[in-house]
């Protein structure tokens, strides 16, 4: 049985997480962390949930339920996110990680702790999305070089902090890698004014920010004539919950290492 604490557990994923877990057999709700001083500091964590009371009280910090967990499940914000995985390396801990919007020196931190403790790192954990990931390979490296332009579309809910969503970025980034290209040199992340025609090799990424969405990527490779467009929707934060519930009882049995949803999926490959 895998011991599982939740980090954010007030937040849209985190009440998602206690309700994934409640309902895994194979894990146990172990502890919920809540922000510092906040008000939820000893609320029941299934009443926070709505999932109906489980006896395990939110705590507003890791040090109090250190003993109490194997692997941390995290869907916050990148500082918070750094600082604990700095906290789960000192304590012997694993981590799930679904955290997005970490700049390249954050990144440069995060893959830092690689060799510190185990774990998994994902913009998005549904199967759905990491399969597409797998379609999108395919294609690109059937289309990409004849003529086809790349534009990614995503669609979040209006609450969302950052942009491009990580998945967009990571679909753009395995799509270029597919191509020998690179989001630095050719990711376009705007467009305005008198911007000039597109370039052959530009990949595009254009965002929507509307009520409560939870989550669509479309990639779009066109040409003269066609289009083919790979879209994968998200209808419910559950199957992200799912897949990090996966992830942490997976991530409980591997050594030090950073790994993605495609390690946990068995999906070989370079995404
Ligand atoms: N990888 C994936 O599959 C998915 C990733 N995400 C990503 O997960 C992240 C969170 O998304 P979402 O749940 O919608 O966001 P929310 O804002 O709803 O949740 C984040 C939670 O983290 C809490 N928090 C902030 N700082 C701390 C702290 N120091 N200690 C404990 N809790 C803290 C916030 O508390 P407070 O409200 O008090 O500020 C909030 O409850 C985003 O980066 C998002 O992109 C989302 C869905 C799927
Ligand atoms: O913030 C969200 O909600 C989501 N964020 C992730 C992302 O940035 O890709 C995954 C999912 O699309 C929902």
């Amino acid at each position: 049985m895998t011991r599982i604490a939740i980090v954010g557990v007030a937040g849209r994923m985190g009440r998602t997480l206690v309700n994934a877990v409640q309902q895994d057999d194979g894990a146990t709700l172990a502890g919920g962390i809540v922000e510092p001083g906040s008000s939820l500091v000893g609320a029941d964590l299934g009443e926070l949930a709505g999932a109906g009371r489980v006896g395990v009280a939110a705590v507003d910090s890791l040090a109090a339920i250190v003993d109490d967990f194997d692997v941390l499940i995290d869907f916050t914000a990148p500082r918070v996110t750094l600082s604990n995985l700095a906290f789960c390396a000192a304590h012997g801990k694993r981590m799930v990680i679904g955290t997005t919007g970490l700049s390249d020196d954050e990144l440069a931190e995060l893959d830092g702790f690689r060799e510190r403790l185990p774990f998994v790192f994902a913009p998005n954990m549904s199967v759905g999305v990491n399969l597409t990931l797998k379609l999108l390979e395919t294609a690109a490296r059937a289309l990409g070089d004849e003529g086809y332009d790349i534009e990614v579309i995503e669609a979040h809910h209006r609450h969302k902090v950052d942009a491009p969503s990580g998945t967009a970025l990571k679909m753009g980034e395995v799509v270029a890698e597919s191509l020998g290209r690179t989001l630095k040199e050719h990711g376009v992340f705007e467009r305005v004014g008198q911007c000039g025609p597109r370039t052959d090799k530009e990949i595009g990424f254009a965002t929507v920010r509307a009520g409560d969405i939870v989550g669509e990527h479309t990639v779009m490779f066109a040409t003269e004539g066609e289009r083919i467009e790979i879209t994968h929707k998200a209808s419910s934060r559950m199957t992200f919950a799912k897949g990090a519930v996966r992830a942490a009882r997976w991530v409980a049995d591997q050594d030090k290492g950073r790994y993605s949803m495609q390690d946990v999926l068995g999906l070989t490959g370079s995404v």
